[in-house]
């Protein structure tokens, strides 16, 4: 391929230079002279040649004009495409107004200079900082400048796609205060939080506890003497670790704490604790603060100041402890208020929506990437046809990307889902109906679980099926994984979560023929019918109707969790029997929550207003996702003996059936997605596919390049190679 060399004479001649030197080196004497020749001569020139180029580079802002060429690798791929690209970008954004919201803030973003993340993974920490609270201040003046509503400061910030204290003030520290303040404390601490004149950081977890939260173990001391809470640090393990934005920039920190008035302990409770000057930012008189060092990754999650704290008997007002579902009176009184407690679960559910919606964000920003790189990327060569062959036609390839790729969709349809489901939550709340909670909780919790499981993983695969250029940063895979893997932690570590699912299918099979299971277990009331007839399918095709996957799952489901009672209901019933069994609960939730995703998947192309030019393809995506969870969990559906072996056999055929009608949609499926190069980072999922001209482009940004002879070569690599190790330039 031409890169448009003759773009720059200067450069043009440097390359000759360098070729004409090499050509003389390897010209003269015999074999072992001509060595010496090539290793001495050539370095010499290559020194001086590579010199020129580089000095030329440097002066010569044309030297890549090649890379502004307007080219599209990956045309041929998207004239094959099987449907509207435009209409299923507006069904993926959830309808025009969002489409066009968040192509308007993606633009915004990719053309603010402030906001570039061009060096993020060569910054040392520090500058990676405060680039990061910069862009984040940046970010606040352009919402204010501009006036944007809620919906558009959130999509901007989302393309300015980046952790930062931000997220955890808006995120947590709000949403905390409004579920957990009084009217009276929510309009004092909301007002100062909204227009960011104070900035909050959610302390839960400490060094010794995090999951068990019931074990934390800072104190908030009632003193009526002074109507005071003295908020203390009595162990090492008390520790606050790990909230983000703690570590440098809150101001307020929503901590917290066990309760204790008159020598009693009421449990945890929330504090909001001011722990540095509005002033100057110095931390308060007793309170240690600062950020827990360099987590995962280059860039990755280090933008965000993960922060540790402790409390040396701090005294904060007794109005700081959040009120609304516990008071503290002024002589000491704790009362509960007749508030329910599930008021909170609003905001849990509303979290969690927007962490399955993330999931199907970046694992399609990562399958963006590996479609499009294993379209362009070419290796080995078919006898019957010329040159090499797109790696995206290895059927290796294709089992494990059009499943992500799947995935990607299926996740989107249960975030839609999910949102109704919020919508549903709040109604229900407003009129004192409960009676769907445990349910909502238990699937909600579940979704979080392997919806965030399945994307580290996923983009993980996404960057191995990019073979080696996948692990250079240029990819922009190995960023995203540091970015998401902590996901599946934090918000409740996903084993933790998924147990508290497998709790409550034990408890629902245990009320069956009392309690009607409702929601998302409503198939468990028929256990009985589903733990007895056996699959039906006996051609491969007919693994593409809807309600023979859907029974498939439920039965799956239902056999694994009955199953696994059965055993604990042959036990003692002890919590140690229960911890015996634990690996069989959280798989029988993890194949309760997969089945959630199909059936939310089918229950939406069944129900909702589709446009019919892209209905066929989300059909596609929601076969591949049942068919590819069936063949991946095989092991399962044959030892419940709901499949047999021929069956699962049929799957894998009607897989790779389905593998086919992806392939040529399988770039325009990816750019309906709709990630500007801009959001994506990424050298291998371009949309215009010019991989390698921007792989070696990005070469020349490596700092190690800046010197043509790097610096430490006088001290460490001259001695080696002059063989004067111990001579008076050496530093070894
Ligand atoms: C990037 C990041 C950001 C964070 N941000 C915040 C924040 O803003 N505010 C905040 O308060 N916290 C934050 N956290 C902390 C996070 O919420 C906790 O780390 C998380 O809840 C997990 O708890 P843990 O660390 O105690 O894990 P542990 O519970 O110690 O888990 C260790 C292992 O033990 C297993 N395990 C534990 N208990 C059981 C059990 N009963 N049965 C079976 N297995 C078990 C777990 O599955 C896991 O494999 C953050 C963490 C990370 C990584």
């Amino acid at each position: 391929m031409c890169y448009g060399f003759v773009a720059c004479s200067c450069l043009h001649k440097a390359t000759l230079a360098l070729r004409c030197q090499e050509t003389r080196s390897t010209s003269g004497g015999g074999e072992e002279r001509r060595g010496e020749e090539r290793t001495s001569g050539c370095t010499h020139a290559r020194t001086h040649a590579f010199g020129a180029l580089w000095s030329c580079h440097l002066r010569c802002q044309s030297f890549f004009q090649f890379a502004v060429m307007a080219v599209d690798h990956l045309s041929g791929e998207r004239a094959t495409a099987q449907f509207d690209v435009e209409v299923m970008k507006v069904y993926l954004a959830g309808g025009q107004r969002e489409h066009e919201i968040a192509t308007r803030m993606a633009q915004l973003v990719a053309s603010d200079p402030i906001f570039s993340k061009e060096d993020r993974v060569r910054l040392a920490r520090k500058d990676l900082y405060k680039a990061s609270i910069r862009k984040a201040g940046h970010a606040w003046k352009t919402i204010l400048e501009k006036g944007l509503s809620e919906e558009e400061s959130m999509k901007l910030r989302h393309f300015v796609d980046e952790p930062t204290f931000t997220d955890l003030h808006w995120g947590m520290f709000i949403p905390a205060i409004k579920g957990q303040g009084t009217e009276e404390q929510q309009h004092k601490w909301l007002s100062l939080a909204y227009k960011m004149s104070i900035i909050g950081c959610y302390a839960q977890t400490e060094l010794g506890h995090g999951s068990n939260v019931q074990g934390l173990e800072t104190t908030a001391t009632f003193d009526p003497a002074t109507d005071e809470f003295v908020m203390h640090s009595p162990t090492l393990t008390s520790t606050k670790w790990w909230p983000g934005g703690l570590g440098k920039a809150s101001t307020h920190a929503l901590v917290y704490a066990r309760l204790i008035t008159d020598n009693k302990d009421h449990g945890i409770h929330a504090f909001i604790v001011q722990i540095r000057s509005l002033e100057d930012h110095v931390p308060l008189p007793n309170v240690t603060v600062g950020d827990i060092g360099v987590k995962f990754g280059n860039g990755g999650y280090n933008t965000m100041d993960n922060g540790f704290l402790r409390f040396d008997h701090v005294r904060i007002p007794r109005e700081n402890m959040l009120m609304r579902l516990a008071t503290v009176t002024k002589d000491g009184k704790y009362e509960r208020s007749d508030k329910p407690r599930q008021l909170g679960y609003g905001a849990m559910v509303f979290v969690r929506q927007g962490i399955v919606i993330d999931a199907s964000n970046y694992l399609s920003r990562a399958v963006t990437i590996a479609v499009r790189y294993s379209a362009v990327r070419r290796q080995f060569g078919n006898k019957d046809e010329p040159g090499e062959l797109q790696v995206i036609e290895y059927r290796t390839q294709q089992s494990k990307l059009f499943p992500l790729l799947a995935t990607a969709y299926a996740y989107r349809a249960v975030g839609f889902w999910m949102k109704w489901l919020y919508a549903d939550v709040m109604e229900r709340l407003k009129n004192n109906d409960f009676s769907t909670l445990p349910e909502v909780h238990a699937c909600t919790a579940g979704l979080k679980s392997i919806a965030t499981s399945v994307t580290a993983d996923g983009i993980e695969e996404c960057r191995k099926l990019c073979g080696g250029h996948g692990y250079l940063c240029a990819s922009g895979l190995p960023e995203l994984y540091a970015v998401y893997v902590p996901a599946c932690t934090y918000e409740g570590d996903n084993t933790i979560l998924l147990l508290q699912v497998a709790r409550f299918l034990l408890k629902t099979l245990s009320q069956i023929g009392k309690v009607k299971p409702v929601g998302t277990a409503a198939y468990l009331g028929n256990v009985k019918q589903l733990s007895t007839q056996n699959c039906k399918v006996s051609q491969g095709h007919e693994w593409s109707n809807p309600s023979i996957l859907l029974e498939a799952f439920e039965a799956r489901s239902a056999r694994q969790a009955a199953a696994v009672a059965l055993r604990l209901a042959r036990g003692s019933g002890s919590e140690a029997d229960f911890q015996e069994n634990t690996p069989e609960l959280v798989e029988s939730a993890r194949a309760h929550c997969q089945l959630i995703v199909v059936s939310k998947f089918i229950e939406h192309l069944q129900t909702e207003t589709i446009p019919e030019g892209i209905k066929e393809q989300l059909m596609l995506m929601c076969n591949t996702y049942a068919l590819s969870q069936i063949v991946e969990n095989a092991g399962d559906f044959l030892a419940t003996g709901y499949l047999t072996g021929k069956q699962i056999a049929l799957a894998k055929d009607e897989l790779k059936h389905l593998f086919d009608k992806i392939r040529p949609n399988a770039v325009a499926l990816v750019d309906a997605f709709d990630h500007t190069d801009d959001y994506l980072g990424s050298a291998l999922g371009r949309y215009d596919g010019d991989v390698y001209t921007h792989l070696y482009k990005g070469a020349f940004k490596e700092s190690l390049n800046d010197t043509v002879v790097v610096d430490g070569y006088e001290e460490y690599l001259k001695p080696l190679l002059t063989q004067n190790l111990w001579g008076p330039q050496s530093k070894l």
